[in-house]
């Protein structure tokens, strides 16, 4: 891996230790990366411990290729996928699952992958480059209504109706193929500039999580990893951008919260099922120096929660 391409894991010890290893435990890494939360996973594992990593991108399932453990499983999966592959698996019930959210320095620093305005690339975006539609497939069809709606909503940007307008004028001239053409058609339809940030930020940032439907397969997968825990079992997130801690910080309130007694029924509140989850401190954010070293963590925030007691 070139010196370029690699990726420095946030939270890393944080992440870890929230996890409250147990040797023997069965531990899931939902997202893989480059196998930095992964491998001091294994180093805390026993020989009787396991590691299942999900990535839906090819090239980190092929960087993984390179770790010669007995006791990790890599699987080219979205972590969606999360009940059918432990089903395949054979695995009921696990101690413990991790989700590092969003994408890879690799995957932005890799040109070719068409995620970033800083190099001018084939406009492609998936993390999964194995299926699905690329942002220049979607924008070559979708309506200004669809595309108002993706980057207002996935980018918070005031601009969303101007920036889709100018992308449906700018494609009747020819498809909108690379990141250079699409960062310098929204540079021009938006008209106030945030200080330090690039016009093109918020409208990439949302095209990504709308193309790899990231909100979805976060949503889909948070219920699973509750009802796979064992008793005791934590689930640890990490998120980098409101959208996805929202959704978390929401998920995991709702788990955590007494059962409501519906006022009106005969009903007592020893008959209603306890919360699944507990809340295992405070959300946490990198300290000073881990920001200072790796400036993509500073928008990062982790939440941890703990598998209840298990009904027989
Ligand atoms: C922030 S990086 C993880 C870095 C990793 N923890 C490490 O230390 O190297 C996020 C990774 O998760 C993967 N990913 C994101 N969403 C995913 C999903 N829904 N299913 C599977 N993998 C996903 C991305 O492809 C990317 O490789």
């Amino acid at each position: 891996m070139s010196a370029q391409l690699q990726h420095v894991s946030v939270l890393l010890t944080e992440a870890v230790d929230a996890l409250a290893i147990k040797p023997e435990g069965i531990y899931v890494d939902g997202t893989f990366g480059r196998g930095g939360h992964s491998r001091a996973v294994l180093a805390r594992l026993g020989a009787g411990g396991r590691l299942i990593a999900f990535d839906r991108d090819p090239a980190a399932i092929a960087a993984g290729q390179a770790i010669a453990d007995p006791r990790l499983e890599l699987v080219h999966a979205p972590f969606s996928e999360f009940a059918v592959v432990l089903d395949r698996l054979g695995v009921s019930a696990v101690d413990g699952v991790l989700l590092d959210l969003g994408v890879s320095s690799p995957q932005l620093d890799d040109a070719s992958r068409g995620m970033s305005f800083r190099f001018d690339a084939p406009l492609d975006m998936r993390m999964d480059t194995s299926r699905g539609r690329t942002v220049a497939e979607w924008l070559a069809e979708a309506s200004v209504a669809e595309i108002t709606e993706v980057i207002r909503d996935y980018g918070e940007e005031r601009f969303a109706y101007a920036i889709a307008k100018a992308i449906a004028a700018a494609r009747t001239g020819g498809a909108i193929a690379t990141t250079g053409q699409l960062a310098a058609i929204v540079e021009k339809a938006v008209r106030t500039r945030e200080p330090g940030q690039h016009p093109a930020t918020r409208s990439f940032q949302a095209l990504r999580i709308f193309i790899n439907q990231e909100l979805e397969e976060l949503t889909t997968v948070l219920p699973d990893c509750v009802a796979r825990l064992s008793e005791g079992g934590r689930l640890v997130v990490i998120s980098f951008h409101s959208l996805e801690d929202r959704i978390v910080k929401r998920f995991l309130r709702d788990e955590a919260r007494p059962p409501q007694l519906p006022s009106r029924l005969p009903v007592r509140a020893a008959d209603l099922p306890p919360p699944r989850l507990q809340l295992v401190g405070k959300a946490q954010r990198p300290g000073e120096a881990e920001v200072a070293a790796n400036p993509r963590a500073r928008s990062a925030v982790m939440r941890v929660a703990e598998r209840c007691g298990v009904a027989a």
